[in-house]
């Protein structure tokens, strides 16, 4: 059968317009395990609570990191495409999970060029309901409903493999000020609650299972191990919390605030949850996270990018993923 690749990442709003920002809110936020609530509550929620006043702040946001060519998720997810597909020999195709490209366009150019049997690659190296999940629900559901003859499989979160282990830890090390206090481990956040669903569920199906939060501090001691950072020069935080509910802690946003009156006054942060620079790296992080902690008497604010387009990073996929095409 002829084998395919889709990279998947998880979208953006079409345009800095406040509507193309509300429909994207709508389609991501109604997904029941991003909001996992009952529908009727979380259309109530999402309705009345978010979609009236978020959008124009997002939208206000998007602009600060929109370019000329898109939003910046989606322009580093599609230059990571043409580069693996320039080294590999079957095609390779980018959807999004939320607005466009869509996962169903994306199985459709695959199969319009003969492809049958996927392998999807969610661009997330930690796993999570409200990722990894419902990417496969997704893709699982199109192919139930269009493309009944065709296979799909996907590939495992990546957050321990030596192979991505080194490539973030060169791309840490390569932007590390030669004096700093702490190196900052910001991971994107969930609420506290979908870690104990994924708890429940392995106990229930007896699988092993990291918890997300686990497999963020997983990641952040492989790296610090290769770089040989001694522990009190990094730490781990998560940031971007929506709505009144606990999240996994500490907050990013309060770590950057304190940071100084603890004396930590030089540093650098790198955002592992992320492969691809998007609104929660470039504004969140490296404009509202830096003014933060400058505000609060930081001195000096280093932000490390994503992995993006890095050639290791690109190498690192194509090996994996001919190692899945000669399988
Ligand atoms: C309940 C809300 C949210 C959960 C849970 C969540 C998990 C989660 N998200 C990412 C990656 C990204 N999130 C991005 C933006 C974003 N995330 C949420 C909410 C939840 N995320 C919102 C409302 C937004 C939109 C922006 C805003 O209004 O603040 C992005 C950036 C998208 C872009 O266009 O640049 C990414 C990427 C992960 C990895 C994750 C769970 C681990
Ligand atoms: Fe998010
Ligand atoms: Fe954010």
């Amino acid at each position: 059968m002829s084998k395919g690749i889709l990279l998947v990442n998880l979208g953006s709003p079409d345009s800095t317009e406040v509507q193309d920002v509300r429909t994207y809110l709508r389609e991501f936020l109604m997904d029941g395990k991003v909001i996992d609530t009952p529908w009727l509550i979380r259309k109530m929620i999402v309705e009345l609570f978010i979609l009236p006043k978020r959008p124009i702040k997002s939208a206000e946001a998007y602009k600060k990191v929109w370019t000329d060519k898109g939003s910046p998720l989606i322009v580093y997810s599609k230059i990571l495409r043409e580069k693996v597909q320039e080294k590999m020999n079957i095609p390779v195709g980018l959807a999004m999970r939320y607005k466009n490209p869509s996962i169903e366009f994306g199985i459709q150019e695959l199969y319009n060029k003969g492809v049958r049997d996927i392998l999807v690659v969610p661009l997330y190296p930690q796993y999570t309901m409200s990722t990894t999940e419902t990417v496969a629900d997704k893709v699982l559901d199109v192919q139930k409903k269009k493309f009944k003859d065709v296979n799909v499989q996907f590939l495992k979160a990546f957050y321990n493999h030596p192979d991505y282990i080194k490539v973030l830890g060169d791309s840490i090390k390569e932007k590390l000020p030669e004096n700093y206090d702490k190196l900052l481990f910001s991971y994107h956040g969930i609420p506290e609650r979908h870690d104990r669903k994924a708890i429940a569920a392995a106990k229930r199906s007896k699988l092993p299972i990291e918890t997300y939060r686990n497999q963020c501090l997983e990641t952040t001691r492989l790296v610090t191990e290769y770089l040989q950072l001694p522990e009190d020069k990094y730490f781990t935080s998560f940031q971007s919390r929506l709505g009144t509910d606990p999240w996994i802690k500490p907050y990013t946003d309060e770590t950057l605030e304190n940071f100084p009156t603890d004396g930590v006054k030089n540093i650098a942060v790198c955002t592992p949850a992320f492969v691809a620079d998007c609104l929660e790296t470039l504004e969140e992080i490296s404009m509202e996270g830096k003014e933060d902690f400058e505000h609060a008497g930081g001195e000096q604010f280093t932000y490390i990018p994503c992995l993006n387009d890095r050639e290791d990073w690109v190498e690192t996929l194509v090996k994996w993923l001919e190692g899945w095409q000669n399988n």
